[in-house]
């Protein structure tokens, strides 16, 4: 038997059709145009492409891209007075700093320095609390993609038992309340965790957030569960090429899954168009207005 392949792709691409629909809307009926600013430091190659990818992303849906790109060397303080600027900008319904920043910079404070209202990556304190106690938070982009290919893919998940690999403060402890949320029971794998593959052996639902090539086995796999492989890992290929890879070894565990996401094509692209989410989402709380229908937890 041979898994449902889960595609994250067209998944994104009617999502961002969901919010283009909505962002028109808020135009005509209120005025109001989405904004969404990414900030850049530094010249890292692979933030390169995503950052233009979102920037282009967002004008597709109707919104208005800032892009700020500043040089390596730029001092915290400097980031800080861009971000107390954009907090103030009406423009600005959503502010993303590209992770990771240069070493000599504390992130924590960094993000914990952007209004939690425009916060669209979900990772400032006060949203990691709200969504830590089941309030309406700011939902990081990935786990909140990982979440609507869940629902879409099994509908009610209460009772089941999920495993989330990897305890990041980006997916693994985000993705792991919003499965509290859907009434699952929960455990966190990690590079700690004794005899991993029997814990994984358990699960109906398995989310896989590590960043180690092809970690989870075929065999470690459940007859039948959902597989999420959230991990985008860039391995040597034939004629000194390179290519994505997941955590979960694919081929091997499309045998025994009920349903996986494959990589490129699956958790990445939904990421991207959970930030527009998110940022319509800004817009209209931030206008007192109600929230986007289908696009939020
Ligand atoms: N503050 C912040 N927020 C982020 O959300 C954030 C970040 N920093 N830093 C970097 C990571 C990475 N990230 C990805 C988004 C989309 C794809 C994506 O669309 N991937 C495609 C493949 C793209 C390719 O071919 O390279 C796919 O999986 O199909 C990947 C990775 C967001 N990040």
């Amino acid at each position: 038997m041979s898994a449902t392949i889960i595609d994250g792709k067209a998944f994104a691409a009617d999502i961002r059709g969901r919010v283009a629909e909505q962002v028109a809307t808020l135009k005509e009926a209120h005025g109001i145009t989405p904004g969404l600013a990414v900030v850049l430091v530094g010249a890292d190659p692979a933030s390169e492409v995503y950052v233009r990818s979102k920037g282009r992303m967002t004008v597709e849906v109707g919104m208005e891209s800032f892009e700020h790109r500043l040089s390596e060397d730029t001092s915290e303080a400097d980031l800080m007075a861009l971000v107390n600027k954009l907090n103030a900008d009406p423009k600005v319904h959503g502010i993303l700093v590209q992770l990771p920043l240069p070493k000599h910079m504390n992130s924590d404070a960094v993000i914990n320095a952007i209004d939690p209202a425009k916060d669209v990556d979900g990772f400032h304190i006060s949203n990691v609390g709200l969504l830590g106690t089941g309030q309406k938070a700011m939902v990081p982009c990935t786990p909140l993609g990982c979440l609507m290919m869940l629902r879409d893919h099994l509908g009610d998940m209460s009772g089941k038992e999920a495993v989330v690999i990897g305890r990041s403060n980006i997916v693994g402890k985000p993705m792991a309340h919003l499965l509290l949320g859907e009434s699952c029971t929960v455990s966190i794998a990690h590079s700690r965790t004794k005899d991993i593959a029997d814990v994984v052996r358990r699960a109906d639902i398995v989310v896989a957030a590590v960043g180690r090539p092809k970690m989870v086995k075929g065999d470690w796999i459940k007859p039948g569960a959902t597989v999420i492989d959230v991990g985008i890992n860039r391995v040597e290929a034939q004629g000194g090429k390179t290519r994505l890879v997941g955590d979960v070894d694919f081929d091997a565990a499309k045998e025994v899954a009920g349903a996986i996401t494959p990589v490129p094509g699956g958790v990445g692209p939904m990421t991207i168009a959970c930030l527009l989410a998110n940022t319509l989402t800004a817009a209209c709380r931030a206008n007192g207005l109600p929230e986007p229908e289908g696009l939020t937890v």
